[in-house]
């Protein structure tokens, strides 16, 4: 089932295009990552689907509801951890969740054990006395989620939740994360961390100025951009134009880059005999050394959001 649908979304503001014909889906229990560089329109995807922002054109569809017709109908049906947050000075953490808890209508008695259980799921029991502006920011971002969670909500949007923590925090918010996966949470994750989006992510969509790139799972963005591996040749010397020339001619090489003595090729997912390139690179340019690996992820989205329009 699709917990979430996006169908041509488009956001002009004072006649700025900022969203252009937008369309994915979150499948239910899905985890799916939305990245872009920075101005892309990350953030005012989420405040659309949220219902904080119109769009200027598209529909929004959250487990079936239209959130752009009915914005109401659907608040109750996701929970989101957004970039800005405050607490009220004068409630303790345990308070807080309380006041969440009964602004979706629980009883006073199950919104206090669900402000309980809460807090022991974010691991902050200890702390529940404390104002939230007292906590560390790790601690803040898993009350946060405790937040966007207390009406156990089938659809969970975060954006850029670890940014700025230590690893420590980070690590404790991706076994959040999981946890809310392995309950059946369909999450959107908001990201800059391609190392998170790749850890926690079934799918990742990569935006720019507004518009779709790439999509698919982390290895198949890697045949997208068909950068499959890329071989690093230390040299003892630059290399030549000519040299470089001879590179590039060699079948299944999609560009060849050097720094210095170091020289980088990537190559492409065609079944090429890489043990002969190499030994030819070898017999010519007598190398000092010579290593393969997989494209990162890092390495793709440079790739795809860097491409000219
Ligand atoms: N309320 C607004 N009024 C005018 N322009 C806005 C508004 N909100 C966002 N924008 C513009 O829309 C564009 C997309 O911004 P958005 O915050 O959605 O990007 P983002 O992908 O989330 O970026 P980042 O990764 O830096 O958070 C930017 O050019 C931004 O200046």
């Amino acid at each position: 089932m699709k917990v979430l649908e996006v169908r041509g979304l488009t956001k002009y503001f004072n006649g700025q295009k900022v969203l252009d014909d937008l369309n994915f889906d979150l499948n239910e229990g899905e985890a799916l990552g939305f990245l872009g560089p920075n101005g892309a329109g990350k953030t005012t995807t989420l405040r659309i689907i949220t219902g904080l922002y119109r769009p200027s054109a598209g529909r929004v569809f959250i487990a079936g509801i239209d959130a752009v017709a009915d914005p109401i109908k659907t608040k109750g049906l996701f929970g989101v951890c957004t970039q800005d947050f405050s607490f009220n000075a004068h409630y303790s953490i345990e308070q807080d969740l309380y006041f969440y808890a009964r602004l979706y209508g629980l009883p006073r008695r199950a919104a206090m054990e669900k402000a309980r259980r809460a807090l022991e799921w974010a691991d902050l029991l200890e702390h529940r006395r404390k104002n939230g502006d007292h906590l560390s920011g790790g601690m803040r971002k898993k009350i946060l989620f405790a937040r966007a969670m207390i009406n156990d909500p089938p659809l969970l949007l975060l954006d850029e939740p670890t940014t700025g923590l230590d690893v420590h925090a980070r690590r404790e918010l991706w076994e959040m994360i999981r946890d809310l996966k392995s309950r059946g949470k369909s999450i959107l994750l908001i990201t800059h961390y391609l190392e998170e989006a790749e850890q926690l992510c079934d799918r990742i969509l990569i935006i720019k100025k507004g518009r779709l790139v790439a999509e698919g799972g982390p290895g198949e963005l890697r045949q997208i951009v068909d950068v499959a591996r890329l071989l690093t040749v230390d040299l003892y010397r630059q290399l030549t134009l000519e040299e470089k020339e001879w590179l590039c001619a060699f079948p299944g090489v999609k560009n060849c880059k050097s720094r210095g003595t170091t020289v980088e090729v990537a190559l492409d997912s065609s079944p090429q005999r890489v043990g002969d390139f190499v030994q030819e690179i070898c017999l010519r340019l007598q190398p000092l050394s010579i290593s393969l690996r997989d494209a990162s992820l890092e390495e793709v989205f440079l790739e795809v959001t860097g491409r000219e329009d």
